[in-house]
């Protein structure tokens, strides 16, 4: 079995407990207007365009079946045409064309994965699997974890909640943590600046917190999620915690720009929450679990 993945990166501290290994999923459901993996959203393979370092060998011009590449000064690229076959990016010397997202079969992960093992023994970490939406890929992400339970890996999935119920069943066996992310409590909000409405989010997490242990996170973002109406809405949503254990207040950062250039898109421009708003939001939840912000560490 295969599926597609964008990126594993090894030593993450920031996705569940101890060291870990993440593992990056490809295609998404939600488009967070914030998102800092622009690339984590189109299940397809996707070309990456640096701006500079183009030599105008036309190599890559040369070897596009489909005319997309072109050849001229930095060459142009016409997107509509670009099947993400890869062929540019492998004859592109100095490197300025990479494809984003490639297949992989879950034996090729879990090589990836078990290269970490003695240093999730050693740091109480694990895998987690995260995205793009990593549940969208049940059938692959449900084996990863069959595989990683079977060795007696900590795993954790990184979510955003927005799939059916069933998906969580068939992987709660199997998952030792969930990351679930809350982006906005308001339906028509959520709707406006995710593409979708939040009600399945909702009803899954009031399902999992009772079956599952949870971690829940929410960013922090200045204009979308910081008024009073917000606060009081996530603590509707959080005030019969089960076995959420924590929850992360995540501030907006910008680290995505660069990758929105990548992809000939115009980055996103928001502001974190300032630190009066995240204490504010902090106290308002703390009340039920335990919050933490990066202003703590
Ligand atoms: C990229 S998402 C992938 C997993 C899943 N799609 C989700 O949204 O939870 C991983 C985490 O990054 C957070 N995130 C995304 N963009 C961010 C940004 N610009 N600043 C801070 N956190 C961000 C999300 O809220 C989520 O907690
Ligand atoms: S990825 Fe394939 S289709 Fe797209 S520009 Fe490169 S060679 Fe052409
Ligand atoms: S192959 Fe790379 S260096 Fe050569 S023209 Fe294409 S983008 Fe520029
Ligand atoms: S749900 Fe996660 S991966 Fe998908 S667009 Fe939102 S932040 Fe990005």
């Amino acid at each position: 079995m295969d599926g597609m993945i964008f990126d594993i990166q090894h030593f993450s501290i920031h996705d569940g407990p101890g060291i870990r290994t993440t593992v990056f999923f490809k295609g998404c459901n939600l488009r967070c207007l914030w998102c800092h993996n622009p690339e984590s959203q189109e299940r397809a393979p996707q070309l990456l365009i640096k701006e500079l370092g183009c030599i105008a060998c036309g190599s890559c011009a040369a070897v596009c079946p489909t005319g997309a590449r072109r050849l001229g000064k930095g060459g142009s690229f016409i997107p509509e045409l670009c099947t993400g076959c890869g062929k540019c990016a492998s004859v592109c010397y100095p490197g300025v064309l990479e494809i984003s997202g490639k297949t992989m079969t879950v034996s090729q992960v879990m090589e990836e994965i078990l290269k970490d093992v003695s240093l999730y023994r050693h740091s109480g970490g694990g895998v987690t699997f995260s995205g793009g939406e990593a549940m969208l890929q049940i059938n692959f992400l449900e084996e990863l974890l069959r595989e990683c339970a079977g060795s007696g890996i900590h795993t954790a999935v990184d979510t955003a909640g927005s799939v059916p119920w069933e998906h969580f069943r068939r992987i709660l066996p199997y998952t030792s943590l969930f990351l679930y992310d809350l982006k906005c409590a308001d339906g028509e909000l959520h709707q406006r600046v995710t593409g979708a409405d939040n009600r399945l989010i909702a009803e899954n997490l009031k399902r999992l917190k009772d079956t599952a242990d949870v971690w829940v996170r929410i960013p922090c973002i200045r204009g979308i999620n910081d008024s009073s109406a917000e606060k009081e809405g996530f603590r509707e949503l959080l005030r019969k915690p089960g076995r959420i254990q924590r929850i992360d207040l995540l501030p907006y950062h910008s680290f995505g720009e660069g990758k929105y250039r990548l992809l000939g898109r115009p980055a996103p421009d928001f502001l974190p929450m300032d630190a009066v708003q995240m204490e504010e939001l902090k106290k308002a939840l703390e009340e039920y679990v335990p919050v933490y912000h990066s202003l703590d560490q």
